[in-house]
């Protein structure tokens, strides 16, 4: 069956998140703002996380076990760290409903498929999926319904994963305001690694060499700083633990990214040494050009409002 691209109204009966921060959060809003689930429950690790939802209002119905809130669950969404996807879904499993399908979010899905796949029991579907939406803000205050408004949202479905139940989930994506695309996961973490995760490795780097700085020219750095680097403070602000699981679990592609990325600068610092001032005018030459041709195929709809937070923090 064939659900049309502006659904309204329930997609699934029930939907468990499991992991209540920034993803989960904002996934409940934007379900309720158009009433794509009949209830969603919560499950947080943490008991003061799953405090804070009730409080809220954050899920239908906080649970205070995994098993719990994914009983009787049409589709179950894994919001955690990659680094804990694995234990999470072995946690989980025994009491998944036969039919049911489990997705997650992670920033990673060759690990997350390699750690979550073997927990998946017969006659469940396991559709990983990544929204490219977030905000360096974390936790289950953290959420809005617009987050995931006219952004990427990716489908890396396994193999044998029933065509209905990618279908689906593709629905209750773009129903939340999501652009849908599917991707094979290797080619999806090397993508990544070149647009997210190398670019926030490298801005925790200049922030690290800034702050060293900072102790000799006190508050300057900052002070002074113009929109490039206030943007690289944006992105060093990001949770930890989810970006120590996102570099430990995409190793290859990101170290492949990095070689790349050190020959290039070498090669910048060289012609800056020696006053090859015509390798770098053509080096930011080809890059403008890069930028200019991205704008131009009005490929640039996810820029204006990236790292736009709740209630208009940044
Ligand atoms: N933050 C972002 O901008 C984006 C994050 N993602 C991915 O989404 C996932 C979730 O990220 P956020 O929502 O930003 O994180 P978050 O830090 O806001 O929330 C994570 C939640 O998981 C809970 N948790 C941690 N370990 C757990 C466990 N073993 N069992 C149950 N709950 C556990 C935490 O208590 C917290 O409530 C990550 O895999 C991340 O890579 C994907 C797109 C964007
Ligand atoms: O806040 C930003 O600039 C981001 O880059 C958000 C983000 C972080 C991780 C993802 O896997 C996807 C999007």
């Amino acid at each position: 069956m064939t659900l049309p691209a502006t659904v309204s109204g329930p997609i699934y009966d029930r939907i468990a998140l499991i992991g209540l921060g920034l993803i989960a959060s904002s996934m409940f809003w934007a379900i309720k703002r158009s009433g794509l689930a009949g209830e969603v429950t919560g499950y947080a690790r943490s008991a003061t996380t799953r405090d804070t939802a009730r409080r809220i209002g954050l899920c239908d119905r906080v649970c205070d076990s995994a098993a719990e809130a994914v009983e009787g669950a049409d589709l179950v969404v894994l919001c955690v760290p990659v680094g804990v996807m694995g234990d999470v879904a072995a946690e989980i499993a025994p009491a998944l409903k036969p039919g049911a399908t489990v997705s997650d979010v992670g920033s990673v899905k060759r690990h997350v498929i390699e750690a979550v796949g073997p927990h998946i029991p017969e006659g469940v579907d396991f559709v990983p999926a990544h929204p490219l939406a977030g905000t360096e803000h974390s936790g289950p205050e953290s959420g809005f319904a617009e987050l995931f408004d006219n952004r990427w949202c990716l489908l890396v479905p396994v193999e044998h994963a029933a065509p209905a139940a990618v279908q689906r989930l593709r629905h209750l994506w773009e129903a939340m305001g999501a652009n849908v695309d599917e991707m094979e996961p290797d080619h999806h973490d090397l993508v990544l690694a070149v647009t997210s995760h190398a670019p926030h490795l490298i801005a925790y780097t200049m922030v690290g060499v800034a702050d060293d700085l900072r102790r000799v020219t006190d508050s300057e750095v900052i002070k002074y700083s113009a929109a490039g680097f206030r943007d690289f403070t944006r992105i060093a602000a990001s949770d930890p633990t989810m970006w120590r699981d996102i570099f430990l679990t995409n190793k290859a592609a990101t170290l492949e990214i990095l070689g790349r990325f050190t020959e290039e600068l070498f090669a910048l610092q060289r012609a800056i040494r020696t006053g090859d001032g015509q390798h770098l005018f053509d080096y930011f030459t080809r890059t403008r050009a890069i930028r200019r041709g991205i704008i131009e195929a009005g490929q640039d709809t996810a820029a204006p409002d990236f790292g736009r937070g709740p209630k208009g923090k940044t």
